[in-house]
This record gives C-alpha cells, structure tokens and sequence, in this order.
C-alpha cells in the first residue's frame, strides 16, 4: 500500500518550472531515494509533499488523506530534517527536543527524549545551546527531533550532508535500523551515491523537474550499462 502518493504534480517559480509532471509513491516501510543534479527540483518536491508550498498543478496523498483537505492529520504522521532549516537557536538541545515532544503531543515525552538523546548521542550536548553546536552536531539534534514522534513517514533533505564520514556512516546505519524497527517509510535526497545504495531499496532519478528513471540501484546501473550509481548519476546528468 502507498503511504505517499503524488500525482502530476507542477511548480513554477515565475518563469522557471522548477517541477513538471511529476508523480511517485512510497510504500510502507520503503526507504526511496530522490537523486538528481543541483536544480533539478528534488527540495522543490519535498516541499511540496510536505505542504510547505502549494503545487500549481497536481495532488498529495498521505497516508490515504489528500494533503490540501486533510493537511494536519496528514503531517502528524509524518517528520521531516534539512539542513536549511533552522531550530531555535538560543535554546539548548534538551529545550528543543522537549518543546518538539510536547508539540507533538507525545504520551511519553520525557522518555522518548531520553531514548533520542541516546540513540544519537546527544548526551554532551544536551545543555548546550543550539548556536553553539557545529553543523554535524546540529545535524544529529535535527535527526533526533525528526524521530521524537516516531513518524511513518521521515523526509530527510541531504540527511548527512554535514557529517564526517563516521559520523555519517553510524547515522545511515542508525536511520536504517530505526526505519526498520518503527516500520517507518523514508524519502531521502542526497548527493552520496553509496549513501543511497545502502539506504534506498528504489531511487526516482530527476533532471530538469521531471523523473527521468526509476528502480532498485541495480536495476538502474544494468539499464544505464553502469558499475554503479555514481556513473549512473553522471550518465543522467550529462543528458
Ligand atoms: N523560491 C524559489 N524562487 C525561485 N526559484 C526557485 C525557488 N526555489 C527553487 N527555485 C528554482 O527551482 C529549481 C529547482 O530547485 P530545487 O531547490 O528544487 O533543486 P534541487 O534539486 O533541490 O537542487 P540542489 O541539489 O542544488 O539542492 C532551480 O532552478 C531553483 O533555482
């Protein structure tokens, strides 16, 4: 069953069509890639799926619920981490984690900040302020809070854009196994394509606001005649 479904959707920014005709689905439980050159409409797609901006033309299912009519019953079941987007910066990490339990009106609050504080090592971190932390750091407590309400679906823009690759490494590996262990879908952007052969058990491939390609890693590199999804990047970027 699709917990996501977007159909046809269409976006212009005054005389730029940053997304044209796109549709996709993410099933439960499916960890999807959406991989494509700078500019070519991946964030511009997130947001719409998130309903942070409106779609000219086109519709969002979530969870069965069309998005524009249903919108806050929708996004509760749902999270979503970027590194553009900024937590409050003057509050410490534990402020911000309980004010993100509390707006999501958790059962548990305190143990479930707990269990993010653990899961992702926030322990040393926990009383310092968020302006303080670097931007892996900061990363973490976006993760952490993306979690709090163990969402079906997560939406993760370039999750570990930010991180050194051990970090990087133990979150994939974190993400995949909470994924997992909640029966969580994700929808991942990134621009680390062994990061997204890991993770993703289907990629969308876009270029120029359309989907150019879809399917498993492997079934890409045979379509594409590549070794992998590096040089099947490279093939759909340079046309
Ligand atoms: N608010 C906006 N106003 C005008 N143009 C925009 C706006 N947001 C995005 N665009 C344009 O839409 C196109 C798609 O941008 P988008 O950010 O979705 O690409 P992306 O695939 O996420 O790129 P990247 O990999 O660089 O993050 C680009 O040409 C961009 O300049």
């Amino acid at each position: 069953m699709s917990i996501l479904r977007a159909s046809h959707l269409v976006k212009r920014f005054g005389p730029v069509t940053a997304v044209r005709d796109l549709s996709l689905t993410v099933g439960e439980g499916e960890v999807v890639g959406l991989l494509g050159p700078n500019g070519a409409g991946k964030s511009t797609t997130l947001h719409m799926l998130l309903g942070l901006i409106t779609p000219d033309a086109g519709r969002v299912e979530l969870f069965g619920l069309e998005l524009a009519r249903h919108r806050t019953e929708a996004l509760s079941l749902l999270n979503f981490a970027a590194g553009y987007v900024d937590l409050p910066g003057v509050l410490r990490v534990r402020e911000v984690l309980d004010a993100f339990a509390r707006l999501y009106a958790l059962r548990r609050p305190r143990e479930r900040v707990a269990e993010m504080v653990e899961l992702f090592e926030l322990g040393p971190l926990v009383k310092r302020q968020v302006m303080a932390l670097s931007s892996g750091q900061r990363t973490r407590v976006q993760l952490a809070k993306a979690l709090l309400n163990a969402p079906r679906l997560l939406v993760l823009d370039e999750p570990t854009a930010h991180l050194d690759p051990d970090a990087g490494d133990r979150v994939r590996g974190l993400l995949t196994r909470v994924a997992a262990e909640n029966g969580s879908a994700m929808l991942v952007t990134s621009h680390n394509m062994r990061e997204v052969e890991r993770m993703c058990d289907r990629v969308h491939f876009m270029a120029d606001g359309v989907i150019v390609a879809t399917g498993t890693a492997a079934e890409l590199a045979g379509h594409y005649g590549a070794e992998d999804l590096e040089e099947v990047f490279l093939k759909v970027a340079r046309g």
